[in-house]
Order: structure tokens, then sequence, then C-alpha cells
């Protein structure tokens, strides 16, 4: 096996015979191959040296294991890392050398224990944790399943059930909840963790506990019949859920396997899978986007300056519609205190109502107590004016779209709010100079855009003028990880980052429906693709008023590239609004099921003929690949024009706009992972074939041609794209 030359593992015997074992890489002590080895090796002197009785495991720093390092994925997938041979860590190691040790050994859990750090655990023979520690086998959010035992041991601790839940939706379960399963024995304070440990090693060791070797227990397995149930019914699940994921239907066969053939036959089905997913599309992807979430704070002349964040400790909302109340929502669930204004009694009375309902449905659905509901709902608070807005640290304006009304409002905002105070608007389009115009505060004025309905959706835009202080950037930045969001911080245009690049995704939609592709087909072909619902469904989803209004923000700014399409304004003049009329692209049912429309051939054949455009025989019958090409390459130009301006920071950035903000299946790693994966070359002669033949809407971008005439990454900084020349 190579070696990484990251992390260590440590041995030290005490007078009571027990040798203290710990995993030592930080930040999370994942298990490198260097920390695989050192833990074999440790074991091995524990197991030879007389004057060692029993075996405690144990993290450093109050971490047991975040699990196997995520980075040598990158490696093995490249073949830079050799990757070490199917069975031999989980068999090997795990099973024939650690837990079936004639030695006892027992895992001291403080914080994680997730992945192989929770599977390093389970071969112990029993499990001590803190009150905070998490234990999960999350390795399906990464494209593959658990593959140093997890598969054959959870189940046996826990019950299939359990065990296929929390791999299947990756969630850890809290120490109480551990406990009450029997994945863990005891939970004590930090302070007692080792010291209990050891003794309970000792019991062991002396006969007072169960000495207990997980892979074979099957106390708590099903009968086969019922085991066979569940199976059925979780791949049926998964199969519905994720209809594009292979590794949730490998992890129940190797789950399924185990029960049906035992559990050695279980682990070296999963030893064969693991290694097939490792090197599949899905966890490339999958990996990308993990280490690219984590990148998105990471802001070159912003966050490596040492800036430390100020504390915010009151927030103001401006407008409670839709997304003023979604975001006085988030901002309340993670206890900032918020006042929220509203232009008079009956608005804010409505605002107040929906943050309410916001929060109900969380009741409802049993992920609040009424008791928390109370507490939370009680940090906000409902004004008419600008009074209370004098100890305000972070301002979010989120009224209608309305330039003048905006610059009313900042140049108000600057009156009343205190010097420090930051100014940040929600508007998804506007320019961000234009709505601070009537202000002086220019360093202080910043975009906070979030994504409807703004509690839930993970994103937020951060939208920074050439003048916004880095510490306000810095500011944002630490707000949007305190309310949960992933935060993306890009430059100041029209639409920002995530609008712009969607914007021809829908009009690629209308170009392509007005020259005879069925828009039902262009649906189907998205949605198999792997995004949420098509370009039509979601333009009733969100209301053609919004879809209207972004386009002539478009037209005015990118006359040249802005496909004018009529359908939708002939839909309107029909009073066909979207979902929330009934009636837009589908007809809604009470029950809000979308139902293909024969009338809306009428609406097409009307556009056409005012346009003046004719049935394209080759677009009429598309293949799936293409709609999804054409659909999405001139995304992908988009995005490349939108990096190339700067406005983004790096193309990772824009991977996780794209999957967080748009709905991008997050499978193919983001717009430049999977423009990457097709190659510039080829999306380039496509762009500019369908531009000869349709217009300047499918026109390649200079950056397009350029990384294109080279054969380079779309993705590559510009330093790199020169070194591959
Ligand atoms: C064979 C096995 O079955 C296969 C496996 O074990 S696959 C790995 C399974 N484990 C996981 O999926 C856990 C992944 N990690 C996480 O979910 C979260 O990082 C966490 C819950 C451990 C910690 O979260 P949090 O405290 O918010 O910190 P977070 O910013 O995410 O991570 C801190 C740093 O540790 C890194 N890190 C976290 N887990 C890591 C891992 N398993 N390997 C390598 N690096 C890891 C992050 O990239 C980040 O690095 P950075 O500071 O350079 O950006």
């Amino acid at each position: 096996m190579s070696s990484t030359g990251k992390g260590r593992t440590t041995i030290e015997v005490g007078p009571d015979g027990v040798a203290l074992i710990t995993i030592i890489h930080p930040p999370v002590n994942s298990l490198s191959f260097d920390v695989l080895n050192g833990l074999r090796d440790c074991y091995e002197q524990a197991l030879r040296r007389d004057d060692v009785k029993a075996i405690v495991i144990t993290g450093a720093k109050g971490k047991f294991s975040g699990g196997f390092d995520i980075t040598a994925f990158g490696g093995i997938q490249s073949g830079k890392l050799e990757q070490p041979k199917p069975g031999l860590i989980s068999v090997e190691y795990f099973t024939d050398t650690f837990e079936a040790a004639k030695k006892p050994s027992v895992a001291a859990i403080d914080g994680l224990a997730l992945g192989g750090g929770l599977e390093i655990a389970m071969t112990c023979h029993a499990r001590i944790s803190t009150p905070n520690a998490q234990l999960g086998l999350p390795e399906l959010q990464l494209g593959i399943l658990p593959g140093f035992g997890g598969t054959q041991r959870l189940p046996r601790l826990v019950g299939i059930s359990k065990a296929l839940e929390m791999m299947l939706t990756s969630k850890p379960v809290k120490a109480e909840e551990a406990h009450s399963l029997g994945l863990v024995d005891a939970i004590v304070s930090p302070n007692e963790l080792v010291s209990t440990a050891r003794r309970w090693a000792l019991d062991i060791l002396e006969g007072r506990r169960p000495w207990i070797i997980s892979l074979y227990r099957t106390d708590k397995l099903d009968p086969l019949g019922e085991a066979r149930d569940i199976f059925k019914f979780a791949r049926a699940q998964a199969r519905k859920q994720a209809p594009n994921y292979r590794h949730p239907i490998l992890c129940i066969d190797s789950v399924e396997e185990g029960i049906v053939s035992g559990p050695r036959a279980g682990l070296w089905k999963e030893a064969e899978s693991f290694k097939e997913l490792v090197q599949s599309d899905t966890c490339k992807s999958l990996v990308h986007v993990f280490f690219s979430m984590r990148g998105t704070t990471k802001v070159p002349g912003v966050t490596d300056r040492g800036l430390v964040p100020r504390r915010v400790k009151k927030v103001a909302v401006l407008g409670g519609g839709l997304m003023g109340s979604g975001i006085a929502t988030a901002l309340i669930l993670s206890n900032y205190p918020v006042i929220l204004k509203e232009v008079n009694e009956k608005f804010l009375e409505a605002g107040i109502g929906r943050v309410r309902a916001n929060l109900q449905s969380r009741v409802k659905k049993g992920k609040m107590t009424q008791e928390k509901f109370e507490k939370t709902i009680s940090l906000l608070k409902g004004v008419l004016d600008y009074e209370s807005f004098r100890d305000v640290d972070l301002v979010i304006e989120a009224v209608i779209e309305d330039v003048s009304l905006k610059q009313k409002i900042f140049s108000d905002l600057e009156k009343y709010c205190p010097p420090h105070c930051i100014l940040s608007s929600n508007t998804s389009t506007i320019d961000l100079n234009l709505i601070g115009e009537r202000s002086k505060s220019q360093d202080r004025i910043i975009g906070a855009h979030f994504f409807s309905p703004a509690h839930v959706m993970p994103l937020l835009e951060i939208v920074r003028t050439k003048t916004t202080s880095p510490q306000v950037i810095v500011d944002l930045l630490d707000v949007g990880t305190k309310i949960k969001k992933t935060p993306v911080v890009v430059g100041n245009c029209t639409g920002f980052a995530v609008n712009r690049m969607f914007f021809p995704y829908t009009q690629a939609a209308m170009l392509l429906v007005e020259r005879g592709t069925d828009l039902y087909q262009i649906d189907k072909a998205i949605t198999k693709f792997g995004m949420p619902m098509g370009p039509f469904r979601l333009a009733d989803l969100v209301g053609f008023g919004v879809a209207v209004a972004t386009a002539l923000q478009y037209l005015e700014n990118f006359p040249e590239r802005t496909y004018k399409s009529l359908i939708i304004p002939l839909m309107q003049e029909d009073k066909r609004a979207g979902e929330a009329s009934r009636k837009g692209f589908y007809l809604y049912d009470d029950k809000r099921k979308a139902s293909p429309d024969p009338e809306i051939k009428n609406y097409i054949e009307k556009a056409r003929s005012i346009s003046d455009v004719a049935i394209d025989p080759k677009l009429a019958k598309l293949s799936e690949k293409d709609i999804v090409e054409m659909a999405f390459f001139p995304v992908v130009n988009e995005a490349c024009r939108v990096l190339d301006e700067g406005i983004a920071v790096k193309a990772a950035d824009l991977d996780i706009a794209s999957i967080m903000g748009m709905g991008f299946p997050p499978f193919r790693g983001g717009v430049f992972f999977w423009a990457d994966s097709l190659g510039s070359k080829y999306i380039y002669s496509r762009l500019e074939e369908w531009s000869r033949a349709y217009g300047g809407f499918f026109k390649p971008c200079a950056y397009l041609a350029e990384r294109a005439s080279r054969g380079a990454l779309l993705s590559a900084s510009m330093d790199q794209a020169k070194s591959r020349l």
C-alpha cells in the first residue's frame, strides 16, 4: 500500500496493562493509509506485548475519527495512489486482526465517529462515548458504500431497518440515540471517557462484561423472510428517490448478502463493491462537491487577511413577503433576534404569519417541539418604522424589485442604523451600485441573495461590489455559515452568478419548443438527467411574472444573446400564470399534480407564426442527449463568461452555486465539473454548429473558444490552463 505521509497513531501502555491507541490526524483524525497502517502496527504490538492485557482506541483532541481520508480518493482515482486489494483493510486488518484479537478492545468515542471511524469502533468489543458524540456511516453521500465492514456490523448492532436508514440517509445519530439503539454501551463525561473505557476493557477480559464480536451477533437481525421484505422496500425507495444512483443499491445488496450468506460473504461483497464505486463518476463528482462546498468560504484577498468576523447580535429584515419571511425564519431558527419591518399593520401581520407558518410546519412534521416553537418565535419582533434600527448589526432588505424604492430605503438606513451596521439587499438581479447610488456607505453595502424558500434552500449568494469592505464580506460569510447556508461570494452584475447561469437554460428550452421539440419531452429528458424538474415545470412553479421580469433585465443587459420568445407573454394574456393559477405549461389539480395540457400547442403555434419561426425537422425529433446538451451548453457558456469576468472566484464555486441554486445534479459535480467531463472542444464545436443554425444565442464566448483551442479544462485557473500548453 502506498503512503501519503499523513497522520499517525500512537500507543501508550499504562500500569493497568491497557494499551491506549490514539489516532492523530488533524483536523478530524481521518484515516489516511498511514493512519490505517499505524493502527495495524499498534494493534500488532499490543497483541505481541506481554505487558498489554487489553486495548482502548481513541482519537486525539476530542474527535474519534471523521472516517477514511477523503483526500486520498483523488489519488486512488487518478492512479497516483495504489488502491489496496479488496479485503485488505476490512477483512485482514479490521476483522482478522482487530476484532478477532485475543485481547479485548474498547472504543472511547468523543465527538465524531463517522464512516471508517465508526467502522473501527464497531470492530471493538464495546463502545463508550461522551454525550456530544455523533456516530454514523455517511459514505453514501460520497457515492461509495461503507467499505470497512460497516454494511455487516451496523445491521447486527442496531437492526437491519435502522442500519439501512442510517446508511441511506447518511445521517449520524447522537450519543443518546446511539445508546438506546445499542450502538454505544455507555455514555460518560469527556474527562471520564478513557478511564471508563480502560476499566471496561479489563472487565471484558475478566469476564465481568460480555466479550461481543459484532460481526457474529444475530439477536438484532430479523428472520430471513422479513429481512427480504425490508430489502425489497429499501431498494424500491432508493430507486424512487435517486434513480441515477447505483451505490445505494450496492449497499443494500451487501447488507443482504451478509444476512443471506453470512457476514464473511457480506464483507467480500462489500469490498468488491467498494473497489468498483471508488472509480465511479458519481464518486468522483460527489467528492469534488464535498471539497468544493468547503472551499466556498475561502476567498482570496478576503478570508486570508486574518480578519475576525464581528458578532452580529441583532438583524433587521425589511419586507415580510415570501422572501423576507423566509429569511427571518432562517435567522431566528439559528437564534438571531430579528426585527421585521413592514409598511403597514396588515402587511406586518401577514409577514409574521408567514414566519409562524414556516415554523408550524416544522412542528407538524415533528422536527420542532411546541416549546422550541415558542422560544424561536419570541426572537421575532414586528415594527413599522426605523426607530428600533439604532442597534442593529445587519439589515437585509427584501422588498419588491423596484430600484427607486430600494434606493430610498438604503439612504434611509444610513440615517437610522449605526455606522458599523452591514446594509444588505436580497435583490436577485438589480445591480447593487444602483441600489446604493444615494448612499454614502458604499463599503458596507453587500448582496445577501437567498433562494426561495429562504429557510429551506441551502445557498446564500453573497454579492460584493468593488467597494464592499473585506470585513463586511467576512461578517456575512460567518452569518451565512451560522444559519447553515453554503455561502458563495460573487461579484456584482445583472443576475449575479446563479441567475445568470440559469437564464440561458429556460431560454434554450423556449427556443427548442418554438422550433418543434416537444416541451414535455424536454422536461422528461432534463429530469432524467437529474434535475429536480424540467424547465417548463419549473417556470410554472416560479410563476410567469418572475420569468418575464427577469427576461426584461436580461434583454436590457445582454441583448445580443437573449432569445426572445413570445410563448409566455401569450399565455399570460389568457391569465395563465403558472401553477398558482392552476394553468401554465401544465394543468394542476387540487393536489398540485401536474398533467400535460393539449391546448399548449396553440400558444406555441401562435408564437411561432408571430416570430416567423419554422419547425426544424431535426429539432422536432431530438434525442434525450441532444436535448440535455442544447439546454445546458448555453449554461456552460454563460458560466464561462461569469468566471472570465471575475464574477466568481473559482469554477468550483460555480459548481456549488449550480447545484444548490439551480438544482444541477450533484452526482454530475456541478456545471464545470460536468462540462470538463465532456471536454471543452466538444462543447465548443456543438455551440458553434448551433450558433450557425439558430443564431447568436448559442455563440460560444471567447473564454470557451480559447480553452477549446488548447484543449484545456474549463475549470482550470488561468495559470493551470496555461501550464497545459
Ligand atoms: C471505507 C470507509 O467506509 C469510507 C469512509 O470512511 S469515507 C468518509 C466518511 N466520512 C465522512 O463522509 C465525513 C465527512 N466529513 C464531514 O461530514 C464533516 O467534515 C465533519 C462532520 C467530519 C466535520 O464537519 P465540520 O466541523 O463542519 O468541519 P468541515 O469544515 O466539514 O471539515 C473540517 C476540515 O476537515 C476536512 N475533512 C473532514 N472530513 C474529512 C475526511 N474524512 N477526510 C479528509 N478530510 C476531511 C474538511 O475537508 C475540512 O478541511 P478544510 O478545513 O481544509 O476545508
